[in-house]
């Protein structure tokens, strides 16, 4: 991870260095986790999504292809398809904080996609033929992925904020700001966040005792 580069002050390296020791600190807690207690939430998880209003009203979604440490999102997304709503997925450019959301056609369609260098699996750099959801009718729905989040809405990512400039470009579309709502075991809930004016804060946060 790259220290910021402008600024330079010791408040924004202070805030830097925080952001770096509780990425470490989470990913250790993820990696203590057993697969089976991941599925129990993960399950929990979809359940309240599948029931929840604002997903019911929502026809244009955004939702991640978990990584190992991430809630998985497998069952949402065949109910996405299973409801008649449309689906996109990430696609990040490496070295950048450029970030897509691609046109997924069906649950069946994942086993299309390429795995990237960070084992995430998205379509390939040349696939062209996918529709960019903000270069059609925007989004009403993002599922949001993370490391932490605390009750107020705060979001610690991956450090690449590809999340927080896809949300300001969002912001620019016609169709306005998606709803947001980020997906976390409850071990991701932290006592606060340390977050800088980048940061896009989450509407929502689903976990277990939510
Ligand atoms: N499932 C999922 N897909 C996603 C994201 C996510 O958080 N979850 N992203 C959300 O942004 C984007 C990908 N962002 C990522 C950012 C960093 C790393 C990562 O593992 N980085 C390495 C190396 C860091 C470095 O080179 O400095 C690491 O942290 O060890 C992975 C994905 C788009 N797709
Ligand atoms: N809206 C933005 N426009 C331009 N740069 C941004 C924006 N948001 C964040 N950045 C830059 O991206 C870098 C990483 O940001 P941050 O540490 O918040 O990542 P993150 O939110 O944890 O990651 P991600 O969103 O990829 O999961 C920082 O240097 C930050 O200045
Ligand atoms: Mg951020």
């Amino acid at each position: 991870m790259e220290p910021p580069r402008e600024g330079g002050s010791e408040m924004a390296a202070a805030l830097w260095a925080a952001k770096r020791a509780l990425r470490a600190e989470l990913r250790h807690r993820l990696r203590a986790m057993g697969a089976a207690e991941k599925q129990r939430q993960s399950r929990l998880l979809s359940r309240k999504v599948i029931g929840h209003s604002k997903y019911q009203e929502s026809k244009r979604i955004a939702i991640f292809l978990n990584m190992p440490d991430e809630i998985q999102t497998e069952e949402i997304i065949k109910d996405i398809f299973k409801q008649g709503k449309e689906c996109f997925i990430p696609r990040y450019k490496p070295h950048s904080n450029h970030m897509d959301m691609l046109k997924l056609s069906s649950a069946e369609d994942i086993s299309s996609l390429t795995l990237t260098s960070w084992n995430i699996l998205q379509p390939s750099d040349d696939d062209s033929t996918r529709e960019e959801a903000l270069a059609g009718g925007g989004l009403d729905l993002i599922f949001m992925p993370g490391l932490g989040f605390d009750k107020k809405g705060n979001r610690l990512g991956r450090g690449k904020g590809y999340y927080d400039t896809y949300l300001g470009r969002c912001m620019k579309h016609p169709s306005g700001k998606p709803y947001t709502i980020a997906l976390a075991f409850r071990e991701q809930i932290c006592e606060s966040i340390p977050v800088t004016e980048d940061d896009v804060q989450v509407d929502e946060i689903l976990y277990e005792d939510c």
